[in-house]
């Protein structure tokens, strides 16, 4: 067995980021992001722009886009009306435009099949989570959803994975988060749990070949794939 086929073996439960490992929300963060701008008279901006700032929660994002025409000491100012206008547009459209990546049904039945339990965490507020999960299809899959207002600190934190270890009673080290980002190998580093990038998603506009992970695969199905492989 590999090294790599080493570091998987053992492990019980899966925990999988949403934005960009699950579901392209890009399209949806674009209409929302927009319709607030046009609101406080700001001009529209584009879909990479939007993904450099999604996977740190909705705050980050905001403030991030208010960045882009506010000095520091000015953006205080705008930045609840921001929010406010953010929410309400995002509600509206939560799920219209997103996707399903390819891969990602077939991954979490392969994960369910070979007994793993499996929670999403994402620092998507959670009232947005739920319902675009369930619009999705895929809420039936988790034992555990947490968004990134569930919990007193968010990912990169590893509060969010040591929670959902404390919850399956499991050690970190049976445990592995998948997701696109940095953001999510670093809270998975952080708890001690095993962590798998996927190369599709947003980290924050960098490439993934430079986030330390315990590896790169495809989609989920082949993380299932993976871990079924360490474990035979
Ligand atoms: O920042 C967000 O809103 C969501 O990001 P995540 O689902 O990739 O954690
Ligand atoms: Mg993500």
């Amino acid at each position: 067995m590999s090294a790599a086929h080493e570091l998987f073996r053992g492990i019980r439960a899966a925990i999988i980021d949403l934005d960009g490992t699950m579901l392209d929300t890009a399209p949806d963060f674009l209409v929302a992001v927009n319709r607030m701008r046009d609101e406080l008279g700001l001009a529209p901006v584009g879909i990479d722009v939007i993904t450099r700032f999604v996977g740190k929660g909705t705050e980050h994002l905001v403030r991030s886009l208010l960045s882009l025409d506010y000095a520091p000491d000015e953006l205080d100012a705008h930045f609840d009306a921001a929010l406010a206008s953010y929410l309400r547009h995002y509600r509206e459209i939560n799920g219209l435009h997103a996707s399903i990546y390819p891969g990602v049904e077939e991954g979490l039945r392969h994960f369910a099949q070979l007994g793993l339990r499996l929670a999403c965490v994402t620092n998507k507020p959670h009232d947005f989570a739920l319902p675009l999960l369930e619009r999705a299809g895929l809420r039936g899959h988790f034992e555990l959803l947490y968004g990134g207002d569930s919990l007193p600190r968010k990912k990169p934190d590893p509060l969010p994975l040591l929670t959902v270890c404390a919850d399956f009673d499991l050690a970190p080290a049976q445990v592995v988060a998948i997701g696109d980002s940095s953001n999510d190998a670093q809270a998975a580093r952080a708890a001690g749990c095993r962590v798998l990038n996927v190369p599709y998603g947003y980290n924050h506009g960098q490439p993934i070949q430079d986030v330390d992970s315990d590896g790169i695969v495809a989609t989920l199905f082949d993380a299932a794939l993976l871990i079924s492989a360490a474990n035979s």
